[in-house]
């Protein structure tokens, strides 16, 4: 099969942009994995999908497939980059677009300097709507917030040690933890053994934040079905929302990653949604042929 594609990216984290407005093409989990695959396909983080509205409320819906060939819920820098893909490919002319994602109606706005802000959502704390398996854990109370001891290899040693970290759902799920220093965090060692922890179900996106001030984090994400990326963009929403409810962050807060800066605000109330800040940008547009037998 053969297909039109676009190559975007968000703060570094890399998208392949698919329209499927006029219809389905049906792609397996390995044909997404074949084209998320940086020597033998195009490569990506994540395929965001873009289909016509499935009910009048929003304008779009937008399907995510991690690199690893799964759907997943939620992508905020794909969110960003949905919104300035569905214009620049003129299939609207709003600045105000609502979106259906598997976990909800999201709402992105391009902004007149070209970066794109997004209603996220609400974020949610309750371990079991993480999800995050908490029977017999002793949490550790912070403001109003939690961290959970979750049990890992230490990273130098191979002794059995805890890492504390603050769960919240941005419609997928997201483990945050704070350090030091993200430059020398062991991101690949520990980030990979909480992202498959037994106590996330569903499994995890790995956050590691170093808060540097009170409105200016860094921060380092070992995302679920990928590995480590530049940037993610609800890990960001997630870090912050954790780091106001533990009384540590002002309501707006720059968020340093690998890839660029994303600014996350957010009232602290749980009934309010998070709003993301930051760029999409389209790096090339092309045609690949798919196996069919993947
Ligand atoms: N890069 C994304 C998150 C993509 C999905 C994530 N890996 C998951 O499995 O939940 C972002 O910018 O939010």
């Amino acid at each position: 099969m053969q297909i039109r594609f676009t190559k975007m990216q968000g703060a570094g984290n890399d998208f392949v942009v698919l329209d499927e407005t006029a219809g389905r093409r049906g792609l397996t989990a390995g044909q997404y994995r074949f084209i998320a695959n940086r020597h033998f396909g195009i490569g990506a983080d994540q395929i965001l999908t873009v289909r016509a509205a499935p009910t009048p409320e929003v304008d779009f819906e937008y399907v995510i497939h991690n690199a690893d060939g799964g759907e997943v819920e939620q992508c905020g820098n794909g969110a960003r980059c949905f919104a300035r893909f569905v214009r620049d490919k003129g299939l609207t002319d709003k600045d105000s677009i609502r979106v259906q994602t598997m976990k909800g109606v999201i709402a992105p706005q391009l902004m007149p300097d070209g970066r794109v802000t997004v209603d996220m959502g609400r974020p949610e704390f309750t371990p079991a709507l993480v999800p995050f398996d908490a029977e017999g854990l002793v949490a550790r109370v912070l403001g109003d917030g939690v961290q959970w001891p979750v049990d890992v290899r230490d990273a130098a040693s191979g002794a059995d040690t805890v890492v504390w970290c603050a769960v919240a759902s941005m419609g997928n799920p997201h483990a945050v933890q704070l350090v030091e220093d993200v430059a020398t965090a062991p991101v690949e060692i520990i980030g990979r053994q909480i992202e498959s922890h037994r106590r996330f179900p569903n499994r995890v996106n790995a956050g590691f934040m170093q808060i540097l001030g009170r409105a200016e984090v860094k921060l380092r994400v070992f995302e679920r079905g990928v590995g480590e990326t530049l940037a993610c963009g609800t890990g960001a929403c997630a870090a912050v929302a954790t780091g106001i409810r533990l009384g540590l962050l002002d309501r707006r807060v720059d968020v340093h990653t690998p890839g660029g800066l994303l600014t996350i605000a957010w009232s602290g109330d749980p009934q309010d949604s998070v709003f993301m800040t930051g760029p999409a940008t389209t790096v090339f547009e092309g045609q690949i042929d798919i196996p069919d037998d993947l």
